[in-house]
């Protein structure tokens, strides 16, 4: 009796050191029981020896419980009395997590469970007053957890503890001892021995959850390191990747260096090449004609002869034959006046098809120009490369694999490059600032370059190109990223080709158009202050796109119909400025209307090869000479013919004064710039 004594004590420490709400209730309820069985005593013969221990509490019919009960029971409690009308859901093996709800799930429905048998026995309890009613109160051996109580109820208990464990032990209730009234409190003890078992089970449960819990982390931990080492090996693949694709790209890019070069020699045997002079300590470069531009021009030399030939043949001719009128001289050395015009007309047609050769040549003389010129920016291009501190294929950024020079502005060169993140070909821009300068004048500039990025990222239309990053190189450069444009710029085709097919200069004006009107449908109207052929390019399938927004200007909103103040007078290309951008005598104030003049500036030198205002003068001769404010009426060549359609839309781009001129979204109206079947 004194070991399941000791058993039952354990039992009721661990149940009331496990936080679970259904091991204290057991105890609990363990206590009451024990407290019950005593107050019931007097139903019970008092000589049995079980008299004393076994709870007396009879219990009702699970369907019979009432929902609620309230019990007069002396301590003052109440017990609420519930169907235990939950079942505990099977845990699916393996899933610990569910396994532990589980546990709770069941653990609540274990302590539900108690708190019915609890409220049953006071039920129970109460129900007996009822019946005893005038029977008078049962002994003073009633009280709740008295140790002795629990211990006689702990003695029938049908588990024990060891480490926290709850092992089932054989039941050791004295069947024989019972007597045959306490059929119901044998039940409830039965029942109290079921619930041990389940506590047991969820005891197991909870081992068992808790191994899977241990071993999940552990599987996890595995799963960490595997992915760890799976990314290590991922980042140095792409790290393989990146170098193959960029030893790739760099085999390509030499390959085209070599090719570039071995042109340029071949070019300039037939073209021409770059000299060098020297006049007593000065040493000049000059230009030395090629052998095709040397044959070229000795045909034309000796055509040019043979032309003066026959002129004075013909001036020979001419003499002879007034000579011959006038004094008779001898028939020998005499011709006829028939033959001297045949002598003539023979000249003459000579001279026609010698002038249709030399047509030819002089044509062929204007196409080996434009080579030649072609050459000379090749030229020039392969010695900024030369000379360029990135042209060792360095990778920027550890994303941008500098290739090739594209070209070199005022402050900037341009590479291609291939972008080793995104997987496609870009243009780095090098601004580089010139290390003479002055720490304010860098600043300044370095201020420019970033305002022009935070116009120029946000813009993304197709005849835009998009901006894609910036990012320093070191103190005195950085780096834009560009959109790549393949084709040439309009400034590199119009030196090309002079004169575009209308067809062809429409299809381009429409594009700029319409990247102008993006920029003045958003928010932030901006006007791009230096439109200009070199800064309109193409992509490899043709299309326009407007660049270079280093002068652009954001329109704020609140400026008035007359424009916003120019402050930046002086910058620009002058042959594609309106005459407002020239006026000295106030701050002008200007608008989309810029740009719309400059459009109509480009239109017309695609059109006619040739800038309406200014066109041979430099730029430093405009000024002085105020070309652009004295142009006030635009002028067409008769050559070549173009519709009056384009005429109209010039002469409506290149209105003199600006308040007549119509902006960006009003020019964009004109039917020439749409396509649209009217
Ligand atoms: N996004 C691009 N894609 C392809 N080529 C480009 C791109 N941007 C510029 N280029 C080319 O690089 C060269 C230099 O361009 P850059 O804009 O620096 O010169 P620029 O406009 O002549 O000079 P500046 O900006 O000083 O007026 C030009 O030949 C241009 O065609």
């Amino acid at each position: 009796m004194s070991g399941s004594s000791a058993a039952g004590e354990d039992i009721v420490q661990h149940l009331s050191s496990n936080s679970n709400p259904s091991s204290s209730k057991l105890a609990k309820l363990e206590a009451r029981m024990a407290g019950k069985a005593a107050a019931s005593a007097p139903s019970s013969p008092p000589h049995h020896p079980m008299a004393a221990c076994a709870p007396a509490v009879a219990f009702m019919d699970q369907e019979e419980l009432p929902e609620t009960s309230s019990s007069d029971d002396d301590n003052g409690e109440e017990f609420l009395i519930q169907k235990n009308t939950l079942k505990r859901p099977r845990s699916p093996d393996g899933d610990h997590i569910l396994a532990l709800g589980n546990f709770e799930g069941s653990a609540n429905e274990a302590a539900k469970v108690l708190d019915v048998m609890d409220s049953r026995s006071s039920s129970d309890n109460s129900n007996r007053k009822k019946q005893g009613r005038g029977r008078g109160r049962a002994g003073t051996g009633r009280g709740r957890g008295s140790k002795t109580d629990q211990t006689r109820v702990t003695s029938t208990s049908s588990t024990v503890v060891t480490n926290g464990q709850l092992d089932k032990l054989t039941n050791k209730e004295p069947r024989s001892s019972v007597q045959p009234g306490h059929d119901d409190r044998a039940a409830s003890q039965e029942e109290i021995s079921q619930l041990r078992g389940k506590v047991a089970f969820l005891e197991e449960d909870l081992a068992k959850s808790r191994q899977e819990a241990t071993n999940y982390h552990q599987l996890s931990d595995r799963l960490a390191k595997e992915l760890k080492d799976l990314k290590d090996h991922d980042q140095q693949m792409r790290s393989k990747q990146m170098k193959v694709l960029s030893d790739l790209l760099i085999a390509v890019s030499k390959a085209e260096r070599q090719e570039a070069r071995m042109r340029i020699r071949q070019e300039s045997f037939r073209l021409g090449n770059v000299g060098v002079m020297r006049a007593g300590t000065i040493i000049s470069e000059t230009w030395e004609d090629g052998q095709a531009i040397k044959d070229l021009n000795a045909h034309l030399k000796s055509l040019l002869e043979t032309k003066e030939t026959i002129e004075r043949h013909r001036k020979s001719l001419k003499k002879r034959q007034s000579s011959d009128k006038g004094d008779g001289s001898d028939a020998e050395t005499s011709m006829s006046e028939e033959d001297i015009l045949l002598q003539d007309e023979i000249c003459k047609s000579r001279l026609t098809s010698i002038k249709r050769e030399e047509e030819q040549y002089l044509r062929e003389r204007d196409r080996y120009e434009l080579e030649k010129g072609r050459l000379i920016r090749e030229m020039k291009r392969l010695r900024d490369e030369d000379g360029s501190r990135f042209n060792n294929f360095q990778i920027l950024h550890h994303r941008y694999a500098l290739l090739n020079l594209l070209g070199k502005g005022g402050f900037s060169e341009v590479y291609k490059a291939f972008d080793l993140v995104e997987y496609k070909y870009v243009a780095c821009k090098l601004h580089g600032l010139n290390a003479q300068w002055s720490e304010e004048k860098k600043q300044s500039y370095i201020r420019h370059a970033i305002r022009e990025y935070n116009i120029h990222k946000t813009l993304v239309h197709p005849n835009i190109v998009r901006l894609w990053d910036i990012f320093e190189i070191d103190h005195n450069t950085f780096c834009t990223v560009l959109e790549y444009c393949s084709g040439k710029d309009l400034d590199a085709v119009l030196k090309a080709t002079p004169i575009l097919p209308e067809k062809e200069a429409r299809i381009i004006i429409v594009q700029i158009f319409q990247g102008l009107v993006y920029l003045n449908k958003r928010g932030q109207k901006i006007i791009h202050y230096d439109l200009k052929p070199g800064n309109v390019l193409f992509d490899e399938v043709g299309v326009a796109k407007v660049t270079d927004f280093g002068l652009s200007k954001i329109v704020e909103n609140d400026v008035g119909s007359q424009g916003m103040e120019l402050t930046s007078q002086g910058a620009g290309t002058y042959w594609y400025l309106p005459p407002e951008c020239f006026d000295l005598s106030k701050t002008p104030f200007i608008s989309s209307k810029v740009d719309v003049w400059s459009a109509g500036v480009m239109f017309y030198q695609m059109l006619f090869g040739r800038r309406p205002f200014g066109h041979d003068q430099t730029q430093e001769r405009i000024l002085r000479e105020d070309t652009i404010i004295n142009a006030r009426r635009v002028e067409f060549p008769s050559k070549p013919s173009v519709s009056n359609e384009a005429k109209d839309l010039i002469r409506r781009c290149l209105t003199y004064n600006q308040s007549e001129r119509p902006d960006v979204l009003t020019i964009a109206q004109d039917p020439y710039l749409s396509y649209a079947k009217r």
